[in-house]
């Protein structure tokens, strides 16, 4: 395997996992995106960002993002090279909205880019990888895929299956000031759960597919949730009350990711957005992109 090209920019959208009851399973594409600029160069690997975790981040080998180019070039048998990384990064750090899943998956269709047999990184190989290094296929699946997916891992590791969105389905995001590491909101949940909650999980995941189809009207009772939610309560107790406040007054609402952001199944009426920003919360309206990670 050869690299055939010296610099790809690719384009990764947030993602929201779990929609409620799918944990660890459903995810959802937003429209709010990073884009990556790789070169390949003889030089020491470099990383500049802007946006997004400007301050803080490695700038060299052990970036996220540079680790996955890497990951795919190696997977395929391709030459390693110096890096050189500028990353314009729009997807908030450390708030449920995918960020560490759309950084390795950016750097995996880098590498696919770079290649002269991209088809040995096609979408079943990067998801994979994805989630040897970033460990979620519920977040890497919509990243690379768009829309709505359902990622399950079976002997042969991480597998997703598109899920068909209603072009109505308008999600909202409500994005606190604080993070929550994914670690930290993982930490809090339980080694085992009673067998009545997975039964109830179970149903509820099978009607988010016709509410995301279309089925407004189920909605609300697709995204009850008994398995992870309400046991990260401690951990972001601002997140568990706006979702309870919101599904009181009749919003599917319900924990994005590992939180601490708030995912609303629906459009905002303006005076709700305006009371929300009013309480700290950043209201997104970000649309659900049908395609994932790309090449620009
Ligand atoms: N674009 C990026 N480039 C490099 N590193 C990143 C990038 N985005 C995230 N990371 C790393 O991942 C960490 C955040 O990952 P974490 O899984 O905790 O949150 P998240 O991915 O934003 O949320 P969630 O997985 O719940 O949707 C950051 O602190 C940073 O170390
Ligand atoms: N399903 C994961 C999403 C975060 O990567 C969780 O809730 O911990």
């Amino acid at each position: 395997m050869r690299l055939v090209r010296d610099e790809v920019r690719v384009r990764v959208p947030a993602t929201s996992a779990n929609l409620g009851p799918g944990f660890d399973s459903f995810g959802l594409a937003l429209g709010v995106w990073d884009e990556v600029t790789v070169r390949a160069v003889a030089g020491a690997t470099t990383v500049t960002v802007v946006g997004e975790g400007a301050q803080g981040l490695p700038d060299g080998e052990e970036h996220l993002v540079v680790r996955a180019v890497r990951l795919g070039l190696d997977a395929v048998g391709a030459p390693q090279a110096g890096l050189e990384l500028t990353c314009h990064n729009a997807i908030p750090h450390g708030r449920g909205m995918g960020s560490s899943a759309a950084a390795v998956v950016a750097g995996l269709v880098a590498a696919r880019g770079l290649v002269s047999e991209p088809e040995s990184l096609d979408d079943d190989a990067v998801l994979a990888l994805a989630c040897r290094l970033e460990g979620h296929p519920d977040n890497a699946a919509p990243a690379l895929l768009g829309g709505a997916t359902v990622a399950w891992e079976d002997a042969d590791g991480a597998r997703a299956a598109s899920v068909p969105v209603a072009p109505s389905l308008r999600p909202t995001v409500l994005v606190p000031a604080t993070q929550l590491l994914t670690r930290t909101a993982r930490a809090a949940l339980p080694t085992q759960v009673p067998h009545a909650d997975g039964a109830f999980n179970a149903a509820r995941a099978a009607l988010l597919v016709l509410a995301l189809g279309g089925r407004n009207e189920l909605l609300m009772a697709a995204t009850e949730d008994r398995l992870h939610q309400a046991y990260r309560a401690e951990a972001m107790p601002a997140t568990l009350e706006a979702v309870r406040a919101m599904r009181e007054a009749g919003w599917p609402a319900v924990v994005s990711g590992a939180g601490p952001s708030v995912l609303v199944l629906d459009r905002l009426d303006a005076a709700t957005a305006r009371a929300l920003e009013q309480h700290g919360w950043q209201v997104l309206d970000p649309g659900v992109p049908p395609r994932g990670a790309h090449l620009l």
